[in-house]
């Protein structure tokens, strides 16, 4: 056959297969196309419960952040505090606060009346929306001060004259994340904090690993976010009221924290508070190690996923703007927002099928990215699974584990445990449904005020100004993660090539391997099954059908190695972790091989 022949053969299975996938995802978006879908938000103030309301009652209470007060640099870039004599400093947020009053476009406080303002954009109002934009919105209006100083990241860089608006919003997206990306001497001072910690606590417990996941260990950090810290160790004894405490006054002592705050009764203890020199904020938690192995997932993501980051940065920037970023409050947290932002661009039509290129087109993106949560997900009907290889939408109705106590409740099903609603706790679903709706009407209305602007009242513009409501310290514009390791990131990596590492060399018997085996074979997951025989150890005497009767090496599997094997498994595996789990005890040892030995026939 001629090369020309195979070539239209292979050309016209391309096409065969991009329209199929390209048809395969249309259906996934399809479910927010639904014409007789009927929109619901309307009442959703109506639905809420009473602690809901409560809490709505608190929000209103809030006490104002003032990033420069000593101990605090939580959230630098609040935009709660806009006094900047410092005269309302710590007031409570009240009826004047521009949260309340509904002076930024999203109004927190909702009502009927508001509802009905804004006749001059009503031709880009759809009949569905809760939200009216504010007058005070439009950046390029000449009678209103000039944003410039609420934009440093337009300074030097001006694209007012881009003919396409949409190339204009992707530059300036870029712009403002390199301004917003850390600078040599912020990456220095985490890892500091970060090492510092690490060595006190160990001093402390030595049979401890401290470990960093969260935002700082996949480089998704905004300059005010905390630090996640875990303690882990291999006999899973740190989570306990008394470890908290014991640790809390430690750091006290020590002088490594301030304003120790211990949070013992929630569902995940931690103790929060300042480390002393960084002032960063950071969370300590106790023998989890889904945080870790979701920090891993998320990388993987970062590498494969171009336009992430970007977007991920411009939405954690946005909500946490509008204070809608604090689970505590209802908001939605930093690994919600990564996994709405990496199943919108896995299941974009365009994107997947290599249509367009991503990182040219954050702009676009970023519009579809509020016009879909803002106003077409169906946010009662469609859970979001983002499993690997399996990123898809699903019936919330057929996943009962998923919903919570209210319909339009956000369903993002945790990738490493299939029963967790990841955002099971953003309660607040309306006011981030009508946030991500207000900035795409802004976004929209402002291309199109700019797009028919002269060039000469563009310069100097922004398009995303009033999205980011950036208010923080001005900063150097400079991306600096390429001058200096952050040590959480690169640890993390390192972990991961160790897990690939130790993956080629763990087998167990084809006739004897069960499903629970071939997941579990990360040093993590090593030592949460070493946890988990632990707890059994304790809590039980093992029945004869329970006793594990795995293949050859299943006690590499398992993570514990007899010492003349150990050359072999120590060469492969060098990892600290397992290398602290190859040297567990005797009585453990002697334990597995008696229940080993117990279940021969
Ligand atoms: N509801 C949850 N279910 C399971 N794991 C969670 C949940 N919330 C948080 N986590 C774990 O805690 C980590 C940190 O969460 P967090 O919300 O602080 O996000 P973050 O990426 O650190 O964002 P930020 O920069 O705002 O702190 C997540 O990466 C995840 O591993
Ligand atoms: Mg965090």
């Amino acid at each position: 056959m001629s090369s020309e022949s195979n070539k239209s053969k292979t050309s016209s299975k391309a096409k065969s297969f991009l329209k199929k996938s390209t048809n395969k995802l249309k259906r996934s978006f399809d479910v927010f196309q639904n014409k007789s879908h009927e929109n619901k938000y309307k009442t959703l103030d109506a639905d809420e419960t009473d602690d809901e309301k409560e809490i709505k009652k608190l929000r209103n209470e809030i006490i104002l952040l003032d990033s420069d007060e000593e101990g605090d640099t939580k959230h630098p870039i609040e935009i709660l505090d806009d006094d900047s004599t410092g005269e309302n400093d710590n007031k409570e947020i009240n009826q004047n606060n521009e949260l309340t009053d509904g002076a930024d476009f999203i109004s927190l406080k909702f009502s009927d009346s508001e509802a009905s303002s804004g006749d001059e954009n009503k031709e880009l109002d759809n009949s569905d929306d809760e939200y009216s934009m504010d007058d005070n919105e439009s950046n390029i209006n000449s009678d209103r001060p000039t944003v410039l100083n609420n934009t440093p990241w337009i300074k030097d860089h001006d694209h007012s004259r881009q003919r396409e608006l949409s190339d204009w919003l992707t530059m300036e997206i870029k712009d403002f994340i390199a301004y917003i990306s850390p600078s040599k001497q912020e990456i220095e001072t985490r890892n500091f904090a970060v090492r510092r910690l690490r060595e006190s606590i160990t001093k402390l417990w030595p049979d401890c690993e401290v470990h960093v996941f969260g935002s700082y260990a996949t480089d998704l950090y905004l300059p005010g976010s905390d630090i996640d810290m875990v303690i882990v160790s291999v006999a899973g004894n740190y989570d306990t009221r008394n470890s908290l405490y014991q640790l809390s006054s430690y750091l006290k002592r020590e002088k490594l924290a301030r304003n120790v705050e211990v949070i013992a009764k929630a569902k995940v203890p931690i103790i929060k508070f300042s480390e002393t020199h960084s002032n960063i904020h950071i969370d300590v938690s106790f023998e989890r190690t889904n945080g870790i192995t979701a920090a891993r997932t998320i990388r993987t993501w970062l590498q494969e996923t171009p336009g992430l980051r970007e977007l991920v940065l411009i939405i954690k920037q946005f909500l946490s703007a509008r204070r809608l970023n604090d689970v505590h409050l209802g908001g939605l947290g930093g690994y919600s927002i990564i996994c709405l932002v990496y199943s919108f661009l896995k299941l974009h039509p365009r994107l997947s099928t290599n249509n367009i290129n991503p990182l040219d087109n954050l702009g676009v993106l970023l519009i579809e990215f509020f016009e879909l949560y803002g106003r077409n997900f169906g946010y009662d009907n469609v859970a979001i699974c983002v499993e690997q290889d399996n990123v898809s939408y699903l019936k919330k109705s057929l996943y009962p584990e998923l919903l919570g106590r209210n319909i339009f409740q956000l369903a993002i099903q945790d990738p490493s445990d299939p029963s967790n609603n990841i955002s099971r706790g953003s309660f607040n679903i309306p006011d981030i449904k009508k946030a991500f709706n207000g900035a795409y009407q802004l976004l929209v209305n402002t291309c199109f005020d700019l797009h028919n602007a002269t060039y000469r009242d563009r310069v100097g513009q922004s398009i995303l100004g009033n999205v980011i409501k950036y208010k923080g310290k001005e900063r150097d514009f400079k991306d600096e993660r390429d001058l200096v390791t952050n040590e959480a990131l690169q640890e993390g990596s390192e972990f991961n090539n160790r897990i690939v590492r130790a993956k080629s060399r763990v087998y167990v018997s084809d006739n004897e391997s069960s499903e629970d085996d071939e997941v579990d074979d990360s040093g993590v997951d090593r030592l949460s099954n070493l946890k988990r025989q632990n707890i059994n150890k304790k809590k039980k005497n093992f029945k004869k059908s329970e006793i594990p009767n795995k293949g050859k090496k299943v006690d590499e599997f398992m993570g514990i190695v007899d010492s003349e094997d150990e050359s072999e498994n120590q060469g492969a595996i060098d990892a600290k972790k397992l290398k602290r789990i190859n040297s567990i005890d005797k009585d453990t040892k002697r334990e597995y091989w008696l229940k080993k030995g117990n279940s021969l026939p």
